[in-house]
Order: C-alpha cells, then sequence, then structure tokens
C-alpha cells in the first residue's frame, strides 16, 4: 500500500529525450553539458536519458570524426561524464565516435552509476545526398558478442544488447541511431521482439521543408508497430551550417501514441520528460498474440546479451507526466472528438442499414423514453431510413409511460418524436402491468407503495414484450438502445427487457460518448429544428430509469446515485477491458484524471457549469460497485446480448467479440487488490 502516488508503483517509468547546443569537436564540454542535463533529468526522477548523435563531438564535424586527438578528448570526455554522474541511478545513452577492431563506429556509449555498461553501434550509415558516413565509419550490422576497451576501462560492444532495469519491472531498453529507423527493417523491430520496451534512437538529423513530419510519421509507426515507447532525440543547436541547418526534434511515442513532442529549434539545453507506461505495452503485447508468432516466425527471441542495471528510480509522488483523458472515451482534443463522432454515429447508422438490407427489413421499431440511450438511437435510426430512402415513416416508435414516468421526459419523447417525423403512438403500459402485478399477488397492486426489482422489472418487461409483439405486427425490427456503460454494470433488465432487441445500435457506445455524441449530432446540421432544440432540452435531463414514481423523499430515481457517476465507471470500465489494469492502477490514473475539475482538458461543448470533481475516497467507492457488479454479477447479461457494432477501440462487451467471461465468475481478487492497493484517505 506504500507510495500509492508514486507513478513507479503502478507501471510507469520517467524517461528523457534530450537535445542541448553542441560545443564542435569540443568533447569535454559537451560531456559537462550532458552531465548536467542528465542529472537534472534525474533530479526530476527519471531513470532514462537520451541524447543526440554524435553528441559529444558533435555530429557535423565531417573529416575531424577521424582525428586522433578528437578520438583521445572523446574518451577522456566519456570518462568525465560517467565520473560526474557516478551518483546517479539514471541510464545516459550518449552519442560518440568510438575506434573498436581498427575501425571507426557511430555509436551510443550506455552509462549509469560511472560505468560504461556498453557501447551500440550504428547499423546503417546514411551515404547519401548530404550524408558521408561511410567515408568515416564502419557498419554495426552483425557486430555481435564483441567487448570494446574504451575510456579505460572495458565494455560489451554489439548490436546485440538490451538493458534491463532490475528494479523498474518492464523496463528493457534497446538502442538505434538515426537512419536505422529509416530502413525497411530497422533493428528497433528485432530489439522489440527481444523484449524492448524501450526504443532510444540518437539521430542528428539536419532539417529540411516538411522533414519534421517524416521523422514523426517513422517514430509513430515504429512505436505503433513494434508496441514500444519510441524515444527520438535530434541534434539541434550548434550543429554546423556550413551546407545544412538543423532543429532538434524531440518526440516519445508510446504504441504509436504520442506522449509529448518538445518546441522545435529550441535555444539551450531541452529535456523531454514523460512517464511511459510498461503495464500498457506489456499488455498490448501479450494481447495482440501476433506480436509473439511474428517473433516465433523470426526464429525466436534470438541470442542477446542482457545487460543488468539498479535505477533505484524515486519514491513517492512525483507528480505525472503524460497526457491523460479525464474522458478515455471522449477525447478533448477538438478535431479528434469531431473525428471519433463523426465515425461512431456512421458506424451505428451503417450497421444498422446493414442488417435492414440483408433481412430485407423495411420498418423499425423503437420505444422512446426521453432519455438519453432511446433519443441516441432513434436518431441512429431516423439517419438510417434517410439513407436507405426509406422515409420517416418507417419508424414506428413508441413512448410507453409507466408508473414512474416524469411529465418532462414523456414532453421530450414526444417533442422528439413528433420533430424527427416518425410515426409516433403513446401506449400506457400501466393498465398492463396492474393486471401482471395483481395476478402476481405483488403488494403495489393491493395499495402498498412496494417499488421492489420485480415492480421495477413488470414495467421494463412489458415495454419490451409490446415491441417485441409491435415488430411481429408490422414487420419490423426493435431497435436496442441500451449502451456499452449498462452493459458493463449489468444496469438492464435481463431477458424480457430492455437487454433484448433484434439489433442494439448502442450496444458499443458508452454513455459518456453518447452524452457527447448528441451535443455533436445538434450541431452537425444534419437534422433540422426543432431537432436540435429538443435534444438540448434531452441532454439537460437527469439520468433516470423513472420506473419508481416519485415522492418527496427521492423527487427522482437517480441513477447514478445508485450505481455511481458514469464519468468515474466508464473510466474505470475502458482500462480494465482494453489493457486489464489493475484496480490500484485505474483509481491511481483515476484521481489524477479526476481530482480537480480546473486540471486538465474537458471536451469541446462540455457545460462549465456541470463539471464535477471526485476524491480518492468517491473513487474507491464507486470502483467497489464497479468491480462487484462487472466481475461478480453482470456477465450473465452480457453473455446473451443481441447483436451490435463494436464502435471504441477501447472494446465491446459482446461474447462474440472482445469480452468473454464466466456468468458464475468472481469479483474476489479485484475487489481485494483495490482494498490493497488503494489506501482509506
Ligand atoms: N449469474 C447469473 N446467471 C443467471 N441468472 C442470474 C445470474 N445472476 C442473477 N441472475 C438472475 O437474474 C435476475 C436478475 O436480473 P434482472 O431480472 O435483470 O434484474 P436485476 O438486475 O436485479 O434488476 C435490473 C436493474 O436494472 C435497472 N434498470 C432496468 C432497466 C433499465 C435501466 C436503465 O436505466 O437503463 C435500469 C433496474 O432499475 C434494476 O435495478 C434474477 O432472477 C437472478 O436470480
Ligand atoms: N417511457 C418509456 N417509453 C418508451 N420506451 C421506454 C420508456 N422507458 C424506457 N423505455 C425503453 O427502455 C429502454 C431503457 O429504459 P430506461 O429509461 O430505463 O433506460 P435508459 O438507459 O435511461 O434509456 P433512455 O436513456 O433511453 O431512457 C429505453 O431506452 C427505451 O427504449
Ligand atoms: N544521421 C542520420 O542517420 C541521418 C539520416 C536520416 N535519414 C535523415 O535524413 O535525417
Amino acid at each position: 500500500m506504500t507510495d500509492f502516488r508514486s507513478i513507479y508503483r503502478h507501471g510507469f517509468a520517467r524517461v528523457a529525450a534530450c537535445t542541448l547546443p553542441v560545443s564542435l569537436a569540443d568533447p569535454l564540454r559537451n560531456a559537462a553539458a550532458t552531465a548536467d542535463l542528465a542529472a537534472s533529468a534525474a533530479g526530476d526522477g527519471a531513470v532514462l536519458a537520451v541524447f543526440p548523435e554524435l553528441g559529444l563531438s558533435g555530429y557535423a564535424i565531417d573529416d575531424l570524426r577521424q582525428q586522433d586527438a578528437l578520438l583521445d578528448a572523446v574518451e577522456a570526455a566519456i570518462a568525465q561524464l560517467a565520473e560526474r554522474t557516478a551518483g546517479l541511478g539514471i541510464l545516459i545513452l550518449a552519442g560518440a565516435p568510438v575506434r573498436h577492431a581498427d575501425a571507426l563506429f557511430n555509436a551510443a556509449v550506455a552509462i549509469q552509476r560511472g560505468r560504461v555498461l556498453g557501447v551500440v553501434p550504428k547499423s546503417f550509415l546514411p551515404g547519401y545526398r548530404e550524408f558521408y558516413e561511410p567515408r568515416q565509419f564502419a557498419p554495426g550490422t552483425g557486430r555481435t558478442g564483441e567487448r570494446i576497451r574504451i575510456a579505460g576501462t572495458e565494455a560489451p560492444f554489439g548490436t546485440d544488447l538490451l538493458f534491463e532495469a532490475e528494479d523498474v519491472s518492464g523496463l528493457t531498453v534497446g538502442v538505434e541511431i538515426c537512419e536505422d529507423l529509416w530502413v525497411p527493417l530497422p533493428p528497433s523491430t528485432r530489439l522489440a521482439l527481444a523484449g524492448a520496451s524501450v526504443i532510444a534512437n540518437l539521430s542528428a538529423s539536419n532539417i529540411t521543408v516538411g522533414k519534421a513530419e517524416t521523422r514523426r510519421l517513422l517514430v509513430q509507426g515504429q512505436s505503433a508497430r513494434t508496441l514500444s515507447a519510441y524515444l527520438y532525440a535530434a541534434a539541434g543547436e550548434g550543429e554546423s551550417t556550413n551546407d545544412v541547418a538543423w532543429d532538434g526534434q524531440v518526440a516519445v511515442f508510446e504504441a504509436g501514441t504520442p506522449l509529448g513532442e518538445s518546441e522545435r529549434f529550441p535555444s539551450g539545453p531541452n529535456a523531454l520528460l514523460v512517464d511511459v507506461d510498461l503495464d500498457l505495452l506489456r499488455q498490448e503485447r501479450s494481447r495482440m498474440t501476433s506480436f509473439d508468432a511474428n517473433r516465433a516466425s523470426e526464429g525466436g527471441i534470438g541470442t542477446w546479451r542482457r545487460i543488468g542495471f539498479r535505477a533505484t528510480p524515486p519514491s513517492g509522488d512525483i507528480g505525472f507526466r503524460r497526457p491523460l483523458e479525464r474522458f478515455p472515451f471522449v477525447p478533448s482534443d477538438p478535431a479528434r472528438l469531431e473525428q471519433d463522432c463523426f465515425e461512431s454515429y456512421t458506424i451505428q447508422v451503417s450497421a444498422l442499414m446493414q442488417r435492414m438490407r440483408a433481412i430485407n427489413c423495411k420498418r423499425l421499431v423503437i420505444g422512446v423514453s426521453g432519455g438519453l440511450d432511446s433519443t441516441q438511437a432513434l436518431i441512429v435510426a431516423a439517419r438510417a431510413v434517410d439513407r436507405l430512402g426509406l422515409g420517416r415513416d418507417a419508424i414506428f416508435a413508441y413512448t410507453m409511460p409507466g408508473f414512474g414516468t416524469g411529465s418532462e421526459t414523456l414532453g421530450n419523447a414526444l417533442a422528439l418524436m413528433e420533430a424527427l417525423g416518425v410515426r409516433s403512438e403513446t401506449l400506457d403500459i400501466r393498465p398492463s402491468a396492474r393486471l401482471m402485478l395483481e395476478a402476481m399477488r405483488h403488494p403495489f397492486a393491493g395499495g402498498e407503495p412496494l417499488y421492489d426489482v420485480t415492480f421495477e422489472n413488470v414495467q421494463a418487461g412489458l415495454r419490451t414484450d409490446f415491441l417485441f409483439r409491435l415488430a411481429n405486427q408490422h414487420d419490423g425490427i426493435v431497435v436496442g438502445t441500451g449502451d456499452l456503460s449498462e452493459l458493463g454494470l449489468g444496469w438492464c433488465t435481463y431477458g424480457v427487457g430492455d437487454q433484448m432487441s433484434h439489433y442494439n445500435v448502442n450496444a458499443g457506445l458508452p454513455k459518456t460518448l453518447i452524452q457527447h455524441l448528441i451535443r455533436w449530432v445538434m450541431g452537425a446540421g444534419w437534422f433540422a429544428a426543432p431537432v436540435p432544440d429538443t435534444l438540448a432540452r434531452i441532454l439537460a435531463t437527469e439520468i433516470s430509469p423513472e420506473l419508481v414514481p416519485a415522492s418527496t423523499d427521492q423527487p427522482i430515481q437517480s441513477t447514478e446515485t445508485k450505481i455511481g457517476p458514469y464519468a468515474l465507471q466508464d473510466f474505470t470500465l475502458f482500462y480494465v477491458l482494453r489493457y486489464g489494469f489493475r484496480p490500484s492502477k485505474v483509481a491511481f490514473l483515476a484521481e489524477r484524471a479526476w481530482s480537480d475539475a480546473g486540471r486538465g482538458g474537458w471536451p469541446p461543448g462540455f457545460p462549465p457549469d456541470a463539471r464535477p470533481q471526485y476524491d480518492l475516497a468517491e473513487i474507491k467507492r464507486w470502483m467497489r460497485v464497479f468491480l462487484r457488479r462487472f466481475f461478480g454479477f453482470s456477465q450473465f447479461k452480457r453473455t446473451a446480448v443481441p447483436n451490435g457494432p463494436k464502435v471504441s477501440t477501447g472494446g465491446s462487451l459482446s461474447p462474440r467479440g472482445d469480452w468473454r467471461a464466466p456468468s458464475d465468475g468472481s469479483a474476489r481478487a479485484w475487489l481485494d487488490e483495490l482494498e490493497a492497493g488503494v489506501p482509506d484517505v
């Protein structure tokens, strides 16, 4: 339980991609500057610092690379850098020209706690256009198992080196150098297959127009393909501008996702510090079993020299340095969100159209409550029939007031159906519900105010019963409305209830995204007035099943006071479903994302006066509810869900899709981990 707020307790490692003004052909000065920046990164909690290619000598020094005086000075600089950082656990990767076996290599020197741990030579030397590296350097390809004498010591030398932190679980560092990333088969591909979770690229890449974007593509692509954290650090200020210029681009990507990119053309020393998620990389690699299959097809892991080191990471709260969405399903970046909304809605519409075409279905039946889910399903259905050229009267929409239906939601339902121009009807379920409760001898029938689950489910069941029989009558299908969050929590009525439909367009959408999607559809211009105004009114209404009549002590049956805020439950759902993270890790992330409404971005359009925050105690309390319901109760409801499209990369809960689990499982392991791993504050 100690150290709950430390990133290192939760599978993260802080790493630094560095660039600094180089002094050409002045290795001692460069070593001093490198030591200072490494010490500052270590002071900020980092366990790895990557510097540019040939940074100890300078890259753009042409044939000076071959001068013995310079190469002697480089060795002295390596010794000095090691000495000046001897007290630090941080692994330093510095670029230097090194002499070995009658040749000169463009290499990365790994230094930690005053020792040279190993030297990795560059494999692929550019010798085209503005590059002349083969003129001075020998390629590192095929150099394995060797040892080098350098800076008064001896160390492993080769492209077969991996650096493994013994005290940061999952941190294995592989190294490549600039052009190595530009070739069809970069060394980092094999490094990753051998287990490197973090790839460091020491680079000196002169800038020309548009080149930054190319580098970004390469780094992003390679991190996505190798499922690694890729650190790219390029030379900048101080490099010779004889014939080219330099921009010191620094970037870190993790499995294709940008974690940070520094200012271009920086002045002075610059360290980009980010926290990479080693759990996430391990989970992604083991989940995408093709990763291991690819390794096997390439002859297995192969022979590597694994060099252990003790990074001694700091303990305690050192902050958290990586982008974190408070709504993992709803990005705060406006462009990304726009794209996600377009895709989500279009996936729903096109999936429903395909089902209708395939079964020659010309009519849709839907229950419209005036709540969020049925609203979303109805606007999906409306667009689908528009695109199929069927006309809105192909939709048979029913609002079916029960004992708890409020006038506001009923009004919203009627207004929406009318505004959309669908066939609409009001079907009061109360007489049938009374009959059923009477036949069952339920106390409510005798006048007792007993509003139990039976009372609730009689209503939910009757609505479903009516909808299915109406579908028979009108030769249509029942469009399902239940969303991904409800499926996660088991918040639906099983079988004869809203769990069932002929096709569920919402099954892949979490509640937090539906809320936003409705907001987005309002602005998309697809539906004429007064539809957007009606949608706005629906969005402003409290989420409620409205199965229990309002009373003075409970004016409205609030869903979120019972099963927890969807904001938190969707947060947990995302990390559990997509990455299988421990509850304590999800709680750590949730506290970072949700404890302060003023910190971090909100999706555009999210009302400023409706921005909640949750402290750790609330997070823990609601996570208990989530874990009990998700792992211990609701799987039987998911095991029998109707068809419906997956929408989010976060995952779906269909047993034929992303999530299979026993319907008679236990939540014990997750609840115990939560209690043991998250402090009660
Ligand atoms: N593992 C398992 N395998 C097979 N059956 C299992 C089971 N666990 C319970 N059961 C049985 O399942 C039944 C309980 O499930 P179920 O009948 O669904 O009922 P239940 O989950 O107890 O109640 C439904 C809840 O969902 C809420 N709801 C309903 C409809 C819509 C919304 C909404 O806001 O959208 C919310 C409603 O307010 C109520 O609290 C019991 O008969 C129980 O014995
Ligand atoms: N009064 C009603 N009239 C018609 N259909 C209803 C009514 N109440 C519930 N339903 C149907 O049952 C589904 C689940 O209902 P409920 O309101 O309990 O859950 P919900 O997730 O809040 O859905 P919604 O946001 O659509 O209200 C609805 O989506 C709708 O299809
Ligand atoms: N130093 C290098 O290896 C640079 C080569 C790389 N292709 C570039 O253009 O940036």
